[in-house]
């Protein structure tokens, strides 16, 4: 007898850290089969080979725009399907952690759960998780309406990225994170590192009165030695956004030249970094045999060497980039520009 799988939708605005509090969480989990939904919102999914595989890891991905809107109907066909392979013994996982793209909105997603009567027998929402980059979190609810909305419904809120800001944009973050949710406990953590029990497993969506709005707020360090508490601002000032100019655009190509593809990336972050918000790339470098893996959050960008190729692979480039107001044509002229 099938229990009900446990869900956990993973959200938080493009660039949060999503994917990195995966990856920990995987390298760290050692028996219970999980299955991972990615959405992303370009046509293409690279979170997807971003993240860590495993023996008892399934990725399952959901492409080509955001499941709150345009692929909700997909992405409950999607967890159907999961269910019916699980049955049939297809696809074994105890747990699903749904990541969706730092756009969406979680509301309706939730809805998914709970008006779909076979996912509602065959899954449990645990809970919802909001990340949240303590270095740009003030400026995307500023820009982008959704982010609150993500805040807004998170169960729990996990700070991200406290380890590139100083004491007082940190505090400023947390207060304002807390006049939109008085609800969620706060977690601040560092690259993802977080112990699982800290964002798994909470039960939030049972039903019980238990809805405790805290005066202050305490924000546990996810090493648990770091723990503060203090009251936060009585007023909002939260403005009014709309997100419509964001797109992806995605860029391919075969093997780049090195030189040629580290400036064109330097000047597109410089002309443009204000407008892309988030973008991410797996490249193939002459003369290298690892992928070159690019992200960047506005003008916050890392360059990494991932996996190696494989000899009879066919080494091709894919730079997705998430954006407004982008001079795209362009662009896809000067990335083009790169190859040999
Ligand atoms: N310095 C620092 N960098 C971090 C931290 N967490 C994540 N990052 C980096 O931030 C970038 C974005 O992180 P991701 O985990 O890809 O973010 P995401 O939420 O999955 O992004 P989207 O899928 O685009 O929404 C990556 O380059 C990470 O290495 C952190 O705590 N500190």
């Amino acid at each position: 007898m099938n229990q009900a799988v446990s869900v956990t939708l993973l959200t938080g605005f493009l660039g949060s850290g999503k994917t990195t509090l995966l990856n920990y969480f995987l390298a760290h989990n050692d028996d219970r089969p999980v299955a991972i939904l990615e959405n992303e919102f370009g046509a293409v999914n690279i979170d997807g080979a971003l993240l860590r595989g495993g023996d008892n890891v399934n990725i399952v991905e959901l492409s080509n725009g955001c499941v709150c809107c345009s692929v909700r109907g997909e992405f409950a066909a999607a967890l159907r399907e999961m269910l019916d392979k699980r049955t049939a013994g297809e696809l074994h996982f105890e747990r699903l952690i749904v990541e969706t793209t730092g756009l969406a909105d979680p509301a309706p997603i939730v809805q998914t759960f709970f008006v779909d009567e076979h996912l509602r027998e065959a899954l449990r929402l645990d809970a919802v998780i909001a990340l949240a980059d303590a270095e740009h979190i003030s400026r995307q609810l500023d820009e982008h309406a959704v982010a609150a909305s993500q805040l807004g419904f998170a169960d729990r809120i996990l700070l991200t990225k406290a380890d590139r800001v100083d004491e007082e944009t940190k505090q400023q973050a947390l207060e304002r994170i807390h006049r939109i949710n008085s609800k969620a406990n706060l977690v601040a953590i560092v690259n993802g590192e977080c112990p699982a029990d800290l964002w798994l497993d909470l039960n939030a969506f049972e039903l019980n009165d238990d809805i405790k709005i805290t005066a202050g707020f305490s924000v546990i360090g996810a090493d648990a030695s770091r723990s503060v508490g203090f009251q936060p601002l009585r007023k909002t000032s939260a403005k009014r956004s709309w997100d419509d100019a964001i797109q992806a655009h995605v860029f391919d190509a075969g093997l780049l030249d090195m030189k040629k593809i580290g400036a064109f990336m330097e000047s597109c972050i410089e002309r443009f970094g204000n407008d892309m918000l988030r973008y991410k790339g797996v490249l193939a470098i002459e003369g290298n045999p690892q992928r070159l893996i690019v992200q960047g959050v506005h003008k916050v960008v890392g360059f990494d060497y991932g996996s190696a190729w494989n000899k009879e692979e066919q080494r091709v480039s894919r730079l997705v980039i998430i954006g407004r107001y982008l001079p795209v044509e362009q662009l896809r002229r000067e990335f083009a520009a790169t190859t040999l």
